[in-house]
């Protein structure tokens, strides 16, 4: 079985054969998920910082990139496993960490079933602390697929080790730390829907089942919700410098991987304080407006990094960007809205199908262009477009 086969599934039995109602195209994609979700949850998933420039670049810098075929390789058999963090993972791609994402399914449990889609497909979920469904209940539905634990760092140390002794506890393989949104960027849609409000509501979970936050509240969560938002609010995000780097590391002995890393010295810097891994991100252009393309600093960020895996994301949306990406030096590519309009429109399937779709699209074209590794896809693949 190749995830090239999906092309051969859908070949023979028609889309609707495979997956009834879904769409093959990005777009559509987009648009259809607009179609499906209110108003103020798709201007929270779709919306960007400022003028969503950074967003858009982030997408654009991959056509800036061309692809060189190669022939005569013989690149039929294709194996697109890579070993990271003493695990060996089927696919080179994983699930960016979506905050608030049970909200993209019609019944609230997005978180799960986005897990059942990496049970299902071998990709792994990275799962944001902003869940609707506590942090155990997410990773039971994982399978055999390892599943990842983002944290956003309260200001309350005590709730930052609880958090990540959970994750211990209950068989995360990973956690990323998420450097980039300890304060949330200016964001005009959400900012005309005015819906954060409404969001909070939806990815309290980890917070609320938490014995240290419990401890915190004067009155428990199910007698004054208000109350415990407010203290949520209070502790939600901190502002932590380099000196707080060797306290993140002592929390836990599970690979630590530093997210929101654009400049090659920060990269350097998380190194040498013993992260295991870097994880380049802009966050999708939802911080910072006015930033470069994250594709852009991958190359600098990569060459600082080392020996160190480098994880990206911002702006996937398509198996050759996969591909882009790993020959300019990634490790893994995360894919982040892409999956989440497949959860607005089908669920757990609208999950797989985008997922499969962009792992069908990454194995087809290395098949194509002669690359049967992603090891084998260095820089010397591209090209600048001129
Ligand atoms: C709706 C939404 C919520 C997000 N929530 C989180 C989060 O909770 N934690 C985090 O580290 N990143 C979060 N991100 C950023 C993603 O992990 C990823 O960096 C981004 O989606 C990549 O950009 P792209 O979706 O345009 O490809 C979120 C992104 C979106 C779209
Ligand atoms: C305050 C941040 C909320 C979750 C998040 O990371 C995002 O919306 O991008």
């Amino acid at each position: 079985m190749s995830y090239g086969d999906y092309q051969l599934e859908i070949y023979l039995n028609g889309l609707s054969g495979v997956v009834p109602d879904l769409p093959m195209e990005f777009q559509e994609l987009e648009r259809r998920a607009e179609q499906a979700l209110p108003p103020s949850v798709w201007s929270y998933v779709r919306g960007g910082a400022g003028s969503e420039r950074t967003q858009r670049a982030n997408v654009e810098a991959f056509d800036g990139w061309g692809l060189l075929p190669r022939m005569f390789r013989g690149a039929t058999d294709r194996d697109l496993s890579v070993e990271m963090f003493g695990m060996r993972f089927p696919s080179p791609v994983f699930m960016a960490p979506i905050g608030v994402l049970g909200i993209c399914a019609q019944d609230d449990r997005g978180d799960l079933a986005t897990a059942r889609a990496a049970a299902r497909t071998g990709v792994p979920m990275v799962a944001s602390t902003l869940s609707n469904d506590p942090l155990e209940d997410v990773a039971g539905e994982f399978g055999e697929t390892p599943g990842f634990f983002q944290l956003y760092t309260p200001t309350d140390r005590d709730l930052a080790e609880s958090l990540v002794h959970r994750a211990e506890k209950a068989g995360y393989r990973g956690i990323v730390v998420t450097l980039d949104t300890w304060i949330p960027g200016w964001r005009p849609r959400d900012l005309a829907t005015s819906n954060f409000p409404q969001l909070r509501g939806h990815c309290l979970s980890n917070y609320t089942s938490d014995p240290v936050f419990r401890a915190s509240l004067e009155k428990s969560p199910e007698e004054d919700l208000n109350s415990a938002v407010l203290n949520w609010v209070r502790i939600f995000g901190n502002s932590l410098t380099w000196d707080d780097l060797p306290w993140l590391r002592s929390l836990t002995d599970l690979p630590l991987i530093v997210k929101g890393i654009c400049h090659p010295d920060d990269a350097r810097q998380a190194k040498d304080l013993g992260v295991d891994g870097i994880y380049c991100s802009n966050h999708g252009g939802r911080q910072a407006d006015g930033g470069l393309p994250a594709l852009d600093m991958l190359p600098e960020v990569v060459e600082a990094a080392g020996d160190l895996p480098v994880l990206f994301d911002s702006g996937v949306r398509s198996g050759s960007d996969v591909v882009k990406a790993l020959a300019l030096g990634a490790s893994a590519v995360g894919i982040g809205r892409p999956y989440s309009y497949g959860l607005a429109l089908g669920g757990t399937d609208g999950v797989v199908h985008v997922l499969r779709s962009i792992l069908a699209e990454t194995d087809l074209l290395m098949a194509v262009d002669g690359y049967s590794t992603p090891a084998e896809l260095t820089r010397d693949a591209l090209r600048p477009v001129r």
